[in-house]
């Protein structure tokens, strides 16, 4: 959709004083586009599409704008009638072949025209038929805006010529200049939708240039409705006036836009794409099309409105809310006669349970639903469609190119309609060009002749656009020449939705009964002694879930008695109340039951499990046996009472302190055991800390020891001829040189025992370091032998004698 293309908002909205707008805004905004599939999935052992969006998938063949009866189905003796005029209503007009006396006045269709034009166009239903083999043409000229209408016109002869221009006259069937549309739709639509209802297939379009009125006539506004809301009335009307029959209505709204199928009720963005494929005998399969069961007035305006959301529509130069697309609204309608109409079948008891076949009752269904194989089902589409208008190239890029796509099909259609209409003038069979676009594909079975068709062409008034109307009068005149011959479509179809639901309610019902039949063998207590609570939830769970399904399904049915009078706010029996329910609602009522079944399952399996905890004691034990049981819970409550209050002198406690005097020694004894062997450790510590001590201070006393024994060493070694020379092993050598001439020393003064000087203990360099004392002699010899003089004579180096006194920080050199 181009960005400047809005969403319409819906021009229809009930008239009555008493329908609820806001409560249908309300459930509006709660549907959401898949409603049926999440009522589905609740019901996966019973379930049946209440759309038959997934029908569509899984059959393929959707009844959608059936073409001949030639399917290869076995028809029924009825269905030898097909084609044959319906008994109950007689033909309105004569059939004549000059289709320029085949006027129709709405005068004489018996209906009050003097009263409400506006919405309720009838309460009650009066049967009508149109001529069937001509195309109803009809003309609406808008009324004029400020100045003269460039058209005059003439209700009384049904003609219509360019105000300066008597003689290009051209006839229809009706001419239309007011604002209301009742007129209109009396006679231009109520007949093809009552052909509908009967089970003819129908087609209602609006053909004209852009802002002649085409919106305006099909969906109205809120304060004049058009075609639309006032078939869809009428629809209702019908089975309500209609007892011998029962029916099964379903709609689905689209649009072709630039040649793409959309379809309107599958929700924005989430449209696949509607495609067309050819049926059997010519039929049109629109696969991918949504499709929605409706059962009352509010849940079909509920839809109306949702796709009318969604339409495409754009400010362009003529109109200020243009369509920018072909728009069709198909109701297909699927009914069949009932076994015995004074029997309300539907009726459900107020409990919901409905237990046929017990107490001497009636198999459920009656016996009508006995017969093997069905009956005959009809099944008719009604088509509601609202042209795009064909218009000149705009100011607009993207409106001139959607106007390109517009034209074109248009054109296609107006090729088709003479073509067809050729061949009918003049007995040709020349091809006829349906595939060229995609509103004709759609059309062709219709357009082929199995359908009644009506088309309003509407025109705008102006001077300015006199030749595009002109255009459209001869488009309409074209059309009146094709011919038509709509059938019935009347058949023994186990396809048919209607069948399907008929044939599980049948299904769920027996299955229903089967099991209050065994649920009512058994003695009550016999059973719930049997079946476990889990088990009784379950069952009463899944009959439950039968009985709402069987309630749902029939409720799609709708029968006279059933249906609701079209009052959007006043229900009419309390049943009625779920029959304005959208099928969304529905499902949330289902899941909210659902959750309040789950908690009373909870709660029943709480009190259940209390209920075990407890001794067994049958209800029919002695009297003595219960007091004894109750004496002894009693003594078992009080005795933990006082255990629980610290109560002495009770056997009961003297046990238990006992038991935790024993513990507590326990306990102490370990405590113990743990500090006698810490005190061991302190002892060892001190030992440790000692002996530590001690060997500190003789390191200290072997260190000062050593220093006056080094300074001793010196002062001889000075006094002596013998010369220090440095020597290739540098400081290092001297001093082991040294230490080891002291030793000598020592030795020979007899002073010191070499074993038990303490010195040879602190030369013991891995012993000191493991005790973390002091460094070695020779670590600390820089800074501590500072005031000593350790320089050497260098003559070795350059022959000159030189002193070479080593920084504290530096090391010997070697
Ligand atoms: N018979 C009528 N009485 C009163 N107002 C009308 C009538 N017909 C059309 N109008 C008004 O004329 C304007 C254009 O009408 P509408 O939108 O129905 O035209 P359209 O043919 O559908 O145009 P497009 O093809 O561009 O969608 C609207 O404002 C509508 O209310």
């Amino acid at each position: 959709m181009s960005a400047s293309t809005s969403k319409r908002t819906t021009p229809f909205t009930p008239r009555s004083t008493r329908s609820t707008e806001r409560d249908l805004s309300s459930r509006l905004a709660r549907v959401p586009s898949a409603t049926p599939t999440l009522l589905n999935s609740t019901h996966k052992k019973y379930k049946a599409p209440l759309s038959t969006e997934s029908r569509a998938r899984k059959i393929t063949a959707l009844p959608t704008v059936p073409g001949s009866p030639s399917k290869s189905r076995p028809t029924s003796r009825a269905g030898s009638s097909l084609g044959a005029p319906s008994p109950v209503l007689t033909p309105m007009f004569p059939r004549r072949d000059d289709v320029e006396d085949s006027l129709v006045d709405f005068q004489t269709l018996g209906v009050d025209l003097t009263g409400d034009n506006a919405g309720d166009v009838s309460v009650e239903f009066v049967p009508t038929e149109v001529a069937v083999d001509k195309v109803m043409v009809s003309v609406r000229v808008r009324p004029p805006t400020g100045h003269a209408s460039a058209w005059t016109t003439s209700t009384r002869d049904n003609t219509i010529h360019p105000a300066d221009n008597p003689a290009a006259k051209f006839t229809f069937d009706t001419i239309h200049t007011s604002h209301p549309t009742a007129p209109l739709y009396l006679t231009a639509a109520r007949p093809h939708v009552h052909a509908f209802m009967s089970g003819y297939n129908a087609v209602v379009f609006a053909y004209g240039q852009t802002a002649s009125g085409k919106t305006y006539t099909l969906s109205g506004t809120p304060e004049e409705p058009g075609i639309i809301p006032r078939a869809l009335r009428d629809i209702f009307s019908f089975i309500r006036a209609t007892p011998t029959r029962e029916y099964l209505l379903r709609v689905s709204f689209l649009e072709i836009y630039n040649e793409t199928i959309h379809d309107l009720l599958s929700g924005t963005g989430q449209s696949k794409g509607v495609e067309i494929q050819g049926g059997a005998g010519g039929e049109v399969i629109l696969s991918g099309l949504r499709e929605e069961v409706v059962t009352s007035l509010a849940s079909v305006k509920e839809v109306l409105k949702r796709g009318e959301g969604n339409r495409r529509t754009a400010s362009t130069d003529w109109n200020e809310r243009s369509s920018r697309s072909h728009s069709v609204f198909r109701v297909v309608c699927e009914s069949r006669e009932r076994g015995d109409p004074s029997a309300n079948e539907e009726e459900i008891p107020s409990n919901g349970r409905h237990t046929p076949g017990l107490n001497g009752r009636q198999t459920p269904g009656g016996s009508r639903l006995q017969a093997k194989g069905g009956r005959n089902v009809q099944t008719s589409v009604l088509s509601l469609i609202d042209l795009a208008g064909s218009e000149k190239a705009t100011s607009d890029k993207e409106r001139t190119r959607e106007g390109r796509y517009i034209n074109t099909s248009l054109l296609t259609l107006g090729t088709v309609i003479s073509t067809l209409a050729e061949n009918a003038a003049k007995g040709k069979s020349d091809h006829v060009p349906y595939r060229n676009s995609k509103l004709t594909r759609m059309l062709q079975p219709s357009l082929s002749g199995n359908a009644r068709i009506s088309v309003v062409c509407t025109i705008n008034p102006e001077v300015s656009a006199v030749s595009e109307s002109t255009s459209t009068l001869q488009f309409a005149r074209r059309i009146k020449g094709v011919h038509l011959n709509a059938q019935k479509k009347e058949i023994v179809d186990t396809d048919a939705l209607i069948e399907r639901y008929r044939k599980e309610i049948e299904e769920l019902r027996r299955r229903l009964e089967e099991r209050e039949q065994e649920a009512t063998r058994e003695v009550p207590s016999v059973r719930s002694r049997r079946l476990s609570a889990r088990e009784q939830i379950d069952e009463s769970k899944a009959m439950t879930d039968l009985n709402t399904r069987i309630k749902q399904l029939t409720r799609l049915i709708l029968t006279s008695q059933t249906v609701g009078n079209g009052d959007d706010s006043r229900p009419a029996s309390p049943i009625k109340v779920d029959f304005d329910m959208s099928p969304y609602q529905l499902q949330q009522e289902l899941l909210t039951a659902r959750l309040q079944l789950e908690s009373q399952a909870n709660q029943i399996l709480s009190l259940e499990a209390t209920v075990s905890s407890r001794p067994a004691l049958s209800a029919s034990a002695p009297e003595d046996e219960k007091d004894r049981m109750i004496a002894e819970q009693a003594r078992t409550i009080k005795e933990l009472e006082n255990v629980v209050k610290g109560y002495e002198g009770e056997p009961l406690r003297a046990a238990s302190e006992d038991e935790w005097q024993t513990k507590l020694d326990a306990q102490r004894r370990v405590i113990e055991e743990k500090e006698a062997w810490a005190a061991e450790l302190v002892r060892e510590l001190e030992k440790e800390k000692k002996l530590r001590t001690q060997l500190e201070e003789e390191r200290r006393a072997l260190a000062a020891f050593v220093s006056k024994f080094d300074s001793l060493g010196l002062v001889s070694a000075a006094s002596s001829p013998v010369k220090v020379m440095p020597s290739p092993g540098g400081a290092p050598a001297a001093f082991a040189g040294r230490r080891e001439a002291r030793k000598v020393a020592l030795q020979m003064t007899g002073d010191v025992s070499a074993e038990s000087s303490p010195m040879r203990m602190s030369l013991d360099m891995d012993l000191v370091s493991k005790l973390g004392a002091a460094p070695s002699l020779l670590e600390q010899m820089p800074e501590e032998l500072e005031e000593f003089d350790v320089s050497f004579e260098a003559e070795e180096w350059g022959k000159r004698k030189e002193i070479f006194r080593p920084s504290s920080k530096e090391n010997v050199p070697m």
